[in-house]
């Protein structure tokens, strides 16, 4: 499925925090939004996955106006991986992933045998099968986020939301998780803070600074030195990395 974003202008307390930012995402394309703390990634994709409203512009995924369609439609295509995973009342990791497949259920179904091969399917492939009867609560950082990606999984989304999803990995599950969501296939808009990462295995990014777009383009034409020193304030070389053969920054 593809993403249609535009002309989104977010105000919150008559502080513009997106600035009419149009963006696209073909479906299997993997898209990366860069950019200093602060500069409104997460507020915009809340504006697409439907927390926030934006007092301007529209949002199209496939054939659907996600603004006003109803969140339960969009919920079945649609798979978000937010920043902040905190929940007050505690459940089993099983207990957990299987509300990805609430979307996909009617009023009072019951959990069906297909909704439990999705699960242990999604947990084995985060690798936390054996922590099904786990509660929710006692998990590490890392250990969340990965139920909530195999949560996202087992919702068989047909495009994918992640808003930094790489938080409080380690570097394993940083670069397993990047390159899980990479092996679906499916289109991806993902906020991200490692450059690194972003330059070797996204198709495309988009550059912000102060709720609007710097640049946009392929890896190599958007980590320049000059736009990361524009955006990020701080001096770097960019070199081709011997090893991987992608881009490398040495900051300075
Ligand atoms: N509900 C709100 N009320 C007031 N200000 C807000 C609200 N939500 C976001 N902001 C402000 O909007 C700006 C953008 O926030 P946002 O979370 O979108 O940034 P970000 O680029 O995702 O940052 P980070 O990299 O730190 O996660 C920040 O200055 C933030 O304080």
């Amino acid at each position: 499925m593809n993403l249609q974003v535009e002309n989104i202008s977010i105000e919150i307390g008559k502080k513009q925090i997106v600035d009419d930012i149009s963006l696209r995402v073909n479906s299997q394309q993997f898209v990366g939004i860069l950019g200093p703390n602060g500069c409104g990634k997460s507020t915009l994709l809340k504006s697409i996955y439907k927390v926030l409203s934006p007092n301007k512009g529209y949002v199209k995924l496939g054939e659907m106006d996600v603004l006003k369609e109803k969140s339960k439609k969009i919920a079945k295509h649609l798979g978000v991986v937010g920043q902040f995973n905190e929940i007050s009342f505690d459940f089993t990791v099983e207990q957990m992933v299987m509300m990805g497949r609430t979307p996909h259920k009617k009023l009072l179904d019951s959990e069906a045998k297909k909704d439990h091969e999705m699960v242990e399917q999604a947990l084995k492939t985060v690798n936390l099968l054996a922590y099904k009867n786990r509660s929710f609560l006692t998990l590490s950082g890392g250990e969340k986020q990965r139920v909530i990606l195999a949560r996202v999984l087992a919702q068989e989304p047909k495009f994918l939301i992640l808003d930094e999803p790489t938080n409080h990995l380690d570097v394993k599950y940083q670069i397993e998780i990047i390159k899980m969501v990479k092996q679906i296939n499916i289109g991806t808009l993902a906020a991200l803070h490692d450059l690194t990462l972003a330059g070797s295995y996204c198709d495309y990014l988009y550059l912000l600074k102060n709720g609007s777009v710097v640049t946009y383009g392929k890896p190599e034409e958007v980590l320049t030195k000059e736009n990361i020193e524009f955006v990020f304030d701080v001096k770097c070389e960019i070199y081709q990395n011997p090893v991987t053969g992608h881009i490398g920054i040495a900051y300075l």
